[in-house]
């Protein structure tokens, strides 16, 4: 079942540039006309880099910002005409800290803003109890702590607190890992990965981040200036590098050995060699099968030459190449 249908959205924001004295009219296209679906109970991440339209997104399906074309969907909603119905069914965390009254703790919090979704009694005593033991906030001296001595990891869960105060359908998060430490962000990742896969729930993140959309997002779209340029399983995208791996040795330096001297014995391996630091980076690009004998292959050769190696790494494309391999030559 499709819970978000995005249909050709565009956003042009209209900003004043001052030149001087004079101001100048500007036009940015935030979007260009994006299409996607997310599936219910996926984990659907939207990545691409500053400015490229993941923010914007997310506001036009959280209602909080109109499109100027194109139309969306939650839940089969549609989020221009029927705010009201989407918002009954979704929770978003936009930014972490955006609404929170920093003199209460994170329970009075919780609660204030479960009675302004019209929770109250032992109903909202219970969801907030839920909700603060889901996102590890139910010691006393965190759940009774002032929000303002909250550290920015206590914030980021808070926040995903807040966002499932309805237990909504859809959860729409707007880089939920962003600045927290690895242990913060871990427990985030899994509590989306349970949200999505064990309730049923659909969730929607944006990040720059590639290894975070690796570990949780069953499949994620690549926006760049305003337009998709790929959606995917993060296994299809990697195929559209090749699916190869990469091998490379770091080779110490040495007063005989050059990148000019070193060139002519791997071009036939269409070897990329390249200083690092003070160190020789030698690269070729394989297949899964072949990954031993070239590497052999390789050994064998810079010993040939005289060559030590320090470090040899054999690495599978990631989210981070494919994106290159994507934006290249378009921004
Ligand atoms: N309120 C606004 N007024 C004018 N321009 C805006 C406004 N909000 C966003 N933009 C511009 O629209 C484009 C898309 O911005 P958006 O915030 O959606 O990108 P993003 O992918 O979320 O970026 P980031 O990763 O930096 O948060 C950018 O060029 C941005 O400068």
């Amino acid at each position: 079942m499709v819970a978000i249908e995005v249909e050709g959205l565009e956003k042009r924001y209209v900003t004043y540039l001052r030149r001087g004295l004079r101001r100048e009219r500007s036009v940015i296209h935030a979007l260009r006309g994006i299409s996607f679906s997310v599936m219910k109970g996926e984990v659907f991440g939207l990545l691409g880099p500053n400015g490229a339209g993941k923010t914007t997104t997310v506001k036009i399906l959280s209602t909080l910002l109109l499109p100027d074309s194109g139309k969306a969907f939650l839940l089969g909603y549609d989020v221009v005409k029927e705010p009201e119905e989407v918002r009954k069914r979704i929770g978003v965390s936009l930014s972490v800290e955006r609404g929170f009254f920093w003199k209460l703790t994170g329970r009075e919090n919780l609660i204030y803003f479960g009675m302004l979704y019209g929770l109250d009694g032992n109903e909202l005593r219970e969801r907030v109890n839920y909700l603060l033991k889901l996102v590890g906030l139910d010691e006393l001296n965190s759940s009774d702590k002032l929000y303002e001595e909250y550290s920015t990891g206590m914030k980021a869960r808070l926040s995903i607190a807040r966002a499932l105060l309805i237990d909504p359908d859809v959860l729409i998060l707007d880089e939920p890992t962003l600045g927290l430490d690895p242990a913060s962000s871990r427990m985030i990742r899994e509590l989306l990965i349970r949200l999505a896969h064990d309730e049923g729930k659909t969730v929607l993140i944006t990040t720059h981040n590639m290894f975070e959309a690796e570990i949780v997002c069953d499949r994620v779209a690549i926006i760049n200036d305003g337009r998709i340029i790929a959606i995917d399983t993060i296994d299809n995208l990697k195929g559209i590098v090749g699916g190869d791996l990469s091998i490379e040795l770091s080779i110490l330096p040495s007063a005989r050995i050059s990148l000019d001297n070193l060139r002519p014995h791997f071009s036939d391996l269409n070897a990329e060699l390249t200083l690092n630091g003070d160190d020789i980076k030698l690269k070729v690009l394989t297949k899964p099968s072949e990954r031993d004998e070239v590497t052999q292959e390789l050994l064998l050769r810079l010993q040939k030459l005289g060559c030590s190696v320090k470090r040899v790494e054999v690495r599978e494309p990631n989210l981070e190449d494919v994106f290159i391999e994507l934006t290249r030559g378009r921004s």
